[in-house]
């Protein structure tokens, strides 16, 4: 059976303070930070676990995150780099809908989109503090035009607009949506956060926390991001990835932790 490549596309940087990535801990001051999607070659077909920025829109709507990102660095040139094109993606699975993680799904005409339900209704109807997190719905044309109404922006009427409505699949609960590739519940960052575990044949497995945990010293000293909607839940999230390491004996990788980012292997090199 062909074996499992999981492949991490660098999606470039922003920059946030201290102050949000561990919330009532600090220290302030900007800290730029890694963004990435977790590419998976299976068998059963290609599925792209989150999909980075769009850096037009971080510019336009959250200028002072300071975005970088190179053409290598755009969700088309990382692909490419491992090799891939938009359309030979099968599934995109966003761990949540934040910005940051939904500004490349636009790119991918050929897939179905996969998200949790509760996720899906939240970004809908999102808290007020919210709205900045959920401020990229590009991955979903009917939910984009609702947005710009909302906020009286006017709708691109580019015909070339690459805005439109994808395949979208409502999943709850602990899912394995591909032999060996489990979607994990770890709510409280958002209503409906997936992290991500990758069973291969040549290593540990591979535990993608997502936003469920930002760097190594948030997830070991329990200290959430300020941006989450229940942090009750955020922490109990933390907890359970933990553990889930410990019982799958799993190698973590942190969602946005510029110096564990520094010794991962990004694309072209893959993970098998
Ligand atoms: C990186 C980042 N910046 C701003 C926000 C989030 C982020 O992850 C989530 O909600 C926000 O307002
Ligand atoms: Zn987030
Ligand atoms: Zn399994
Ligand atoms: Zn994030």
């Amino acid at each position: 059976m062909k074996e499992t490549r999981v492949y991490i596309l660098d999606g470039g940087t922003l920059v946030i303070d201290g102050f949000h990535i561990y919330w009532n801990r600090g220290p302030a001051g900007e800290v730029r930070f890694p963004v990435y999607s977790v590419l998976i070659d299976h068998a059963d077909g290609l599925y792209l676990f989150d999909t980075g920025f769009d850096c037009d829109h971080v510019n336009a709507v959250l200028p002072f995150e300071k975005p970088v990102q190179s053409e290598k660095q755009t969700l088309l040139g990382a692909l490419a780099l491992a090799g891939y094109r938009p359309q030979d993606i099968d599934y995109v699975v966003n761990s949540h809908y934040h910005f940051d993680h939904c500004g490349g799904n636009r790119h991918l005409r050929e897939a179905c989109t996969v998200c949790h339900a509760l996720e899906f209704a939240q970004c809908k109807a999102p808290a007020p503090f919210e709205m900045l997190g959920y401020s990229d719905m590009s991955f979903h044309a009917d939910l984009y035009r609702e947005r710009l109404a909302q906020e009286g922006r006017a709708v691109p009427d580019d015909p070339e607009s690459d805005i439109w409505t994808p395949r979208v699949e409502l999943v709850s609960g602990d899912q394995e949506i591909a032999k060996g590739v489990h979607l994990i519940e770890t709510p409280g960052h958002t209503a409906g956060h997936y992290s991500l575990l990758v069973e291969l044949a040549g290593r540990r497995p591979m535990l993608f926390t997502a936003d469920a945990a930002y760097t190594r010293k948030g997830l070991e000293q329990e200290i959430i991001p300020s941006f989450h909607l229940d942090p009750v839940k955020a922490v109990a999230s933390m907890k359970r990835l933990k553990d889930v390491a410990v019982e799958r004996d799993a190698e973590i990788f942190v969602g946005h932790d510029g110096e564990d980012f520094a010794g991962y292997a990004t694309a072209p090199a893959y993970y098998s």
